[in-house]
């Protein structure tokens, strides 16, 4: 088995609540990408996309690769990790990837769902289309492929049998 997991999937589908639970019992040490972002540069995701798309992908494709260099990390990717190939490329080297996927009727309950989140804070709706766009690469990428429209235990039970 490689050595890290890393969960993949749209904003609001459930990777971090999953993954929380999942490097409890799969005794990994659990990591949030946007929160890694966030410590290593001192500004907020939102600031970052102040300078432009590309400012903010530059900066997590730098982090990708620090992070794929790690072990025994149950890692939490953003939601736009699959747009870049070379970011798969690195941190597949060194995880096995798991695609959480939750309909766009489900991820619209989240609460605030543009609230931190800069490409949907103009409109919610916006994710109909990331979706669309987006789910051929998750798919693509992923080792392990896992439905969350249900309860979320019955997802991080799932991945605990998949997974071994
Ligand atoms: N199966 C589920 N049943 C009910 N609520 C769920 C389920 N999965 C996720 N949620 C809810 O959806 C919201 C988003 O979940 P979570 O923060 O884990 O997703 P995420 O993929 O980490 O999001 P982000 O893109 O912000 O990192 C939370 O309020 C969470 O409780
Ligand atoms: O889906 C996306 O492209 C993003 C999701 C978030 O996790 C952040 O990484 C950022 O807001 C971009
Ligand atoms: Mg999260």
């Amino acid at each position: 088995m490689k050595k890290n997991i890393l969960l993949i999937g749209m904003p609001g589908c459930g990777k971090s609540s999953i993954g929380k639970a999942l490097s409890k019992s799969m005794d990994l040490k659990y990591i949030d990408m946007d929160d890694y972002i966030e410590k290593k540069t001192g500004k907020a995701i939102s600031e970052l996309f102040e300078k432009g798309e590309d400012y903010f992908r530059d900066i997590e494709t730098e982090c990708a690769k620090e992070i794929s260099n790690m072990e025994n990390m149950l890692i939490s990717a953003g939601g736009g990790i699959i747009l870049r190939k070379e970011n798969m490329d690195f941190l597949k080297k060194t995880s096995t990837v798991i695609f959480i996927n939750r309909s766009v009727k489900n991820l619209l309950k989240s609460k605030n769902l543009g609230a931190n989140r800069p490409l949907l804070k103009d409109n919610e709706n916006h994710i109909y289309k990331l979706y669309n766009d987006r789910i051929g690469l998750y798919k693509k990428y992923a080792d392990i492929e896992v439905d969350n429209n249900g309860y979320f235990k019955n997802c991080v039970e799932e991945i605990m049998r998949k997974i071994r």
